[in-house]
C-alpha cells in the first residue's frame, strides 16, 4: 500500500481547564497548529493516483476554514479544545469525503507536540 499526505496550517485560540498551569490555561490564548492528513491506497492504473491532490486539497478546505482564526471553545462538537479532540474532530469531518483516510496528525511545531489518530477508537 502507498500513503499520500497533505498538510494545512491553522491558528486558533482556546481556553483549557487543567490541573497544572490552571490560571494561564483558563485565559484565552492561541496556538499555531499544523494538521497532516494521510490517505492509504493503490494508484488507479489509468491516472497513476490514489487521489488527485487537487481533490485532496478541496476536501481539506472546509476543515481548515472551520478552524483557522477561530475560538475553538465555540465549536460545539469539539469538546475541550485539546490536540486529541482536534484530531478526532478533523477525522470525523473528513471521513465522509475521503474514504481512503488513514491518519490524522495535529502538530504544534513550536512546542514539539504531535497527536495522531488512525481511526481505531477506544
Ligand atoms: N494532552 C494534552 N495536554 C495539554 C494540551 C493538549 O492539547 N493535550 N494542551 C495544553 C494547552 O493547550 C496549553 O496551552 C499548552 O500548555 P503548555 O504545553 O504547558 O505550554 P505553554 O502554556 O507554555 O504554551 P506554549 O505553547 O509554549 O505557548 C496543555 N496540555
Ligand atoms: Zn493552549
Amino acid at each position: 500500500m502507498l500513503e499520500l499526505s497533505k498538510q494545512f496550517r491553522f491558528d486558533a485560540a482556546h481556553t483549557l481547564d487543567r490541573e497544572i498551569q490552571a490560571e494561564s490555561s483558563r485565559r484565552i490564548h492561541g496556538h499555531s497548529y499544523r494538521a497532516e492528513i494521510t490517505i492509504r491506497g493503490w494508484p488507479d492504473p489509468r491516472t497513476g493516483m490514489i487521489l488527485d491532490l487537487g481533490e485532496f486539497e478541496r476536501a481539506l478546505e472546509g476543515a481548515r476554514d472551520a478552524l483557522d482564526h477561530r475560538f475553538l471553545d465555540e465549536i460545539n462538537d469539539l469538546g475541550p479544545a485539546t490536540m486529541e479532540n482536534l484530531c478526532l474532530w478533523i477525522w470525523r469531518r473528513l471521513k465522509p469525503d475521503i474514504v481512503a483516510l488513514a491518519r490524522v496528525a495535529v502538530h504544534r511545531d513550536s512546542s514539539g507536540e504531535t497527536c495522531t489518530f488512525d481511526g481505531v477508537e477506544g
